[in-house]
């Protein structure tokens, strides 16, 4: 599915009861199977910006669209930071939750839990409960759960930043896996420069007071594999440049916390 953010803004009152523009001329698309990452500093408004294109806040101005089969009412997989699996239901249960939501045949949750608990390399863990999980198996699990609706678009927010670097570096690389697979429009949310440049088609940079886009960058590199050591001197460029347009910010955003 194709999505048109055109021209939002997101205006909250604060508790002093005044007017903070949270986002400002917020203009960009994701394309059919494309993979895009919003970057920036604390409180620039990425989690704001998720949350307008997945219908949970609505803009203040402008409007999002979605292009293509299923444009009136998109299927949308979210994955957040803490993954809210449910505590009484095990791996399976979980998975299968949105499924059993919107009336699949118990055929239909059985065939599509046990694809996607595959999928995301769970097989075998079924029957746990999230209690017994690690962090990076909840998010795998949280992961399932989102995939198994078969979603026109997939929201991440920053859905790796709670686990310890080494699992977060085998999800990176798990997820670009299981994205090939699913060639599904995605728009993901990090701080981590490294992680965007890794997994995006295209990075957008916010800055903030307002958040507005700085810039969007192209990441022109094999979409796997670009840990690879011919690839190390252009993955730095990158991130290089991503960090000197945010660098300012997230320095005065050090300040404010
Ligand atoms: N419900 C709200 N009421 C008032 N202000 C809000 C609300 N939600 C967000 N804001 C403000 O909007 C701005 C953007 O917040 P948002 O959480 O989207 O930023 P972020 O880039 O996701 O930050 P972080 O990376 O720290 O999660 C911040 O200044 C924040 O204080």
């Amino acid at each position: 599915m194709r999505v048109v953010v055109d021209n939002v803004e997101k205006t909250f009152i604060d508790s002093k009861k005044r007017e903070v523009t949270a986002l400002e001329n917020i203009n960009f698309s994701i394309e059919e199977q494309e993979f895009v990452v919003l970057v920036g500093p604390s409180g620039c408004g990425k989690s704001t910006l998720l949350n307008i294109v997945g219908g949970l806040l609505s803009p203040s101005k402008g409007e999002v669209y979605f292009e293509g089969k299923e444009q009136k009412n998109p299927k949308l997989g979210i994955v957040f930071q803490e993954i809210a699996l449910l505590p009484w239901r095990n791996v399976y249960e979980n998975v299968i939750y949105g499924l059993e939501e919107s009336g699949a045949s118990k055929q239909e949750q059985k065939v599509k839990g046990k694809h996607y608990i595959d999928m995301v390399g769970l097989t075998g863990f079924e029957k746990a409960f999230p209690k017994q999980l690690s962090g990076g198996m909840k998010q795998r699990a949280g992961i399932a759960r989102a995939l198994a609706v078969e979603p026109d678009l997939l929201l991440m927010d920053e859905p790796f930043s709670a686990l310890d670097a080494q699992t977060r570096t085998i999800m990176q690389e798990e997820l670009l896996t299981i994205w090939d697979r699913t060639r599904l429009s995605t728009l993901y949310v990090t701080h981590n420069i490294q992680e965007a440049v890794y997994l995006a088609d295209r990075v957008i940079v916010l800055s903030r007071h307002p958040g507005h886009i700085k810039k969007i960058i192209k990441i022109e590199l094999p979409k796997m594999g670009r840990d690879q050591e011919k690839y190390r001197s252009q993955f730095e460029r990158y991130s290089q440049e991503i960090w000197s347009l945010i660098r300012h910010d997230a320095e005065e955003a050090l300040k404010e916390a």
